[in-house]
């Protein structure tokens, strides 16, 4: 099939090779030049394992980038991969995938089309939002919409493994509105239904979307209960990670997301664990569960401080931050971690001194005055404390770099670092 997707981030990049890779044409649609040329140069315009290696092989065959919408009609399908911020109330800003649904409206308004060309919201979006986006659209495309179909494919992909979980997929949710819009989802993803596990779950545009919610929803709270579960552990001088993981044998309960420590970041969980509320309170409901999970995941990075506090005074010393991305694997640094632990630090008049092997640049916008190391070693040499923010593998193989501390205190929010002589090592639930 012939496929456009508009929005070229984490979410837009990886569906565009990936439904390049199972055999559509494709082309990505971006505002921003620079993302645009990356592409085109066959290279991802952000770090994704696997995605470097996937454009190089379709650029120039199956796919192709583009800042232009002239050209969109000619496909049978769009998606709508644009980001959808938080604003300050939690709630989503929805401007931007409004503005991008009412410019591919405009594209496709009175253009020759092949059949129904289907417009599909793969960025996440409340329900009562989507109604916004829909309008918009229809605004875009004026008198000339009589065959242009609205659906919703949310999508549950997590970085640093999105190219994995985009070819094998736990489940895929198609939300459709009448049986054209669903056999045309079935057919684009027919190739990756038919050669991996998953399973389809068909359901309204709406209901397609609060499934998204409702997962991020579950997966946060689940940490938040493990990292509640967990700070009680370390008040009696027990181990979390013990208690966890035979929990976690519960086939009820399952092992995964049982990781306790400095809390869950990133574009995701915060954004719409946030907008969920937002909406809910919006429509009449507070929901107090979810609530309380946001609250615990903000206090835990202040509990691992006050550990830190325990054994050293930070003022006025150097203190290194190992790890800034929000989780292994990727460059961002949206609601990381180490944001609060950096600010945490600076407040207590500490020097902090972070390093990540590849999201450096990207917390530089966020603190462009801190210290940036090369290595860990670097940030180590002569610091008087460590907090450990992103479980990256190679802060397990640290030995003799605590040496060239000045005080060799390691507060580690993510169990990644070996205990050994030498150094004082506190766990956060641990
Ligand atoms: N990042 C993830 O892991 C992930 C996973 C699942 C779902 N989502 C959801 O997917 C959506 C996109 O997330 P993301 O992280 O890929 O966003 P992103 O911010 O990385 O990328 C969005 C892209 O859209 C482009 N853009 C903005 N307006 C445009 C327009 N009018 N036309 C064309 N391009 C435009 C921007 O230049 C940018 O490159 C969000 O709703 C997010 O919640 C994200
Ligand atoms: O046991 C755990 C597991 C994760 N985390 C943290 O939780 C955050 C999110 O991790 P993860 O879910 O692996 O990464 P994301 O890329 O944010 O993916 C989530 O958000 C995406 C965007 O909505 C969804 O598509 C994915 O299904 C969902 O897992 C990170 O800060 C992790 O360090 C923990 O603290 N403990």
């Amino acid at each position: 099939m012939n496929v456009n997707v508009v929005g070229s981030g984490y979410v837009g990049t990886t569906l565009a090779a990936c439904l390049a890779d199972l055999g559509h044409e494709v082309t990505a649609i971006d505002i921003d030049q620079s993302v645009v040329d990356a592409i085109n140069a066959g290279h991802a315009p952000l770090h994704e394992p696997g995605l470097d290696k996937l454009l190089a092989e379709h650029v120039g065959e199956r796919l192709h980038a583009t800042t232009s919408y002239d050209d969109l009609s000619e496909a049978d399908v769009t998606f709508l991969a644009i980001g959808t911020p938080s604003e300050a109330d939690g709630s989503i800003d929805v401007g931007p995938l409004s503005a991008a649904a009412e410019m591919v409206g405009e594209a496709l308004a009175g253009a020759d089309r092949n059949g129904e060309h289907l417009v599909v919201v793969k960025s996440t979006i409340t329900p009562p939002g989507l109604a916004e986006i829909r309008d918009a659209l229809v605004a875009g495309l004026g008198d000339g919409g009589g065959d242009v179909g609205f659906a919703t494919n949310p999508e549950f992909l997590r970085e640093g493994t999105a190219v994995s979980d985009f070819q094998d997929p736990d489940k895929i949710v198609f939300g459709t509105e009448s049986d054209t819009a669903l056999a045309t989802l079935e057919e684009l993803y027919a190739p990756l239904i038919e050669t991996s596990d998953s399973l389809v779950v068909r359901t309204d545009p709406a209901t397609a979307m609060m499934i998204k919610y409702a997962n991020n929803a579950f997966l946060a709270t689940k940490i938040s209960l493990a990292n509640d579960l967990g700070n009680i552990c370390k008040e009696f001088g027990l181990d979390a990670y013990e208690v966890m993981e035979a929990v976690g044998l519960d086939d009820r309960i399952g092992e995964q997301f049982l990781r306790s420590g400095v809390g869950w970041g990133g574009s995701c969980f915060p954004k719409d664990v946030a907008a969920l509320i937002a909406a809910a309170r919006e429509a009449g409901y507070e929901p107090p569960l979810l609530n309380a999970a946001v609250e615990v995941n903000d206090r835990q990075p202040e509990r691992l401080l006050a550990l830190l506090d325990a054994h050293v005074d930070v003022a006025g010393e150097r203190v290194a931050v190992l790890g800034l991305a929000f989780k292994p694997g990727t460059d961002d640094v949206r609601n990381s971690r180490a944001i609060p632990l950096i600010e945490g630090l600076q407040a207590r008049g500490a020097e902090v001194v972070g390093y990540d092997p590849v999201a450096t640049e990207t917390m530089r916008e966020r603190f462009p005055d801190i210290e940036y190391a090369d290595s860990a070693a670097d940030a180590l040499a002569g610091a008087s404390g460590a907090v450990v923010a992103t479980d990256w593998d190679e802060f397990a193989a640290l030995d003799e770099e605590f040496d060239a501390m000045a005080e060799a205190v390691v507060v580690d929010g993510r169990r990644i670092i070996k205990r050994r002589a030498g150094i004082t090592y506190e766990g956060l639930t641990w």
